[in-house]
């Protein structure tokens, strides 16, 4: 069995993978602040025979897990972001220090589909983008959901938005605190994400392929204007591609990886870019 493990700031979800036949066999996630102790919420290691890491935590969090799995693992491979790796070239200045979380989603983006944006609804929203050819360019950061909400210390913190709720009921203007604070930060995730895309396509004369992944990633996903798929594993799929251990993933196959849809054609997106610049 593979153990892929994804160390966020909030939360750290791991999958079992079946080295044989690729398929996942479970999931789980805990805090990432709790100590990685077996127990209910973890995997079994004894049937574990290799690990692969994607960590954003702090640097003691990685090397006590490192170390714990070191003692009980034959092979932990950990992820980290480089200059270049399967025909991307990281467009960081620094590139060790674009989050690797984001390096692994881009990697896996273009696997799938090539030039594309990246987005992650996590802890953090990130959005990222690589040209044809394979160059990435940097991206963008803002507070997640529920960091937003957190932020405001109005005492709605502890209502989430409801992931079913449909974008239209999500837009109109709050009538309560709580209300009022999931529409703004809802809109604000969602109108960051739309213009974005449409800047970037537009100043680099393509139409992106656009992947969305990370816990808020269904939600958020309801309000983009444009075509978009949902890739819960994409991080995952970093990983496999990074690491490749099954006759799949050698093969360049990421399991959960998505069918994603063309994008519009970039003469929609720079009039709907035009559009919004009147308003
Ligand atoms: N059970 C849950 N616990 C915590 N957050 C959840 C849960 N379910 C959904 N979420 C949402 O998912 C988001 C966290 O997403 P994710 O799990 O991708 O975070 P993360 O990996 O810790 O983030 P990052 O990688 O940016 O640090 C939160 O903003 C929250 O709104
Ligand atoms: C932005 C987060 C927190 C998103 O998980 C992570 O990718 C990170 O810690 N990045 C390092 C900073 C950067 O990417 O520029
Ligand atoms: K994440």
């Amino acid at each position: 069995m593979i153990l892929d493990l994804d160390i966020g700031n909030t939360l750290s979800k791991w999958r079992l993978k079946d080295v044989d036949t690729s398929e996942i066999r479970s999931r789980g996630a805990v805090w990432t602040r709790e100590e990685w102790r077996p127990g209910a919420d973890i995997p079994n290691l004894e049937v574990v025979e290799s690990v692969r890491i994607s960590s954003v935590a702090r640097r003691a969090v990685l090397e006590e897990t490192v170390q714990l799995l070191r003692q009980r693992v034959g092979a932990v491979y950990v992820a980290s972001s480089t200059p270049e790796a399967l025909g991307v070239t990281n467009g960081y200045e620094e590139p060790e220090r674009l989050g690797v979380d984001r390096w692994l989603g881009v990697l896996a983006g273009y696997q799938q589909v090539g030039a594309c944006c990246a987005v992650d609804c996590g802890s953090a929203i990130t959005i990222d983008f690589v040209l044809p050819g394979g160059r990435h360019l940097g991206g963008y950061i803002l507070p997640g959901l529920r960091l937003m909400k957190e932020s405001l210390k109005l005492g709605t913190r502890n209502v989430a938005i409801d992931p079913d709720s449909e974008p239209e009921e999500l837009l109109v203007p709050g009538r309560r605190t709580v209300e009022a604070v999931n529409h703004g930060i809802y809109m604000a995730a969602v109108s960051a994400i739309n213009r974005v895309y449409a800047e970037v396509c537009d100043s680099e004369g393509v139409a992106l392929p656009l992947m969305v992944t990370g816990g808020d990633a269904r939600v958020v996903a309801r309000g983009l204007q444009v075509p978009h798929a949902v890739w819960p594993d994409m991080v995952y799929g970093g990983l496999e591609a990074c690491f490749p251990l099954t006759a799949a993933e050698r093969a360049g196959r990421m399991a959960g990886a998505p069918c994603v849809p063309s994008p519009v054609a970039l003469e929609k997106i720079r009039a709907g870019l035009a559009f919004s610049m009147l308003l």
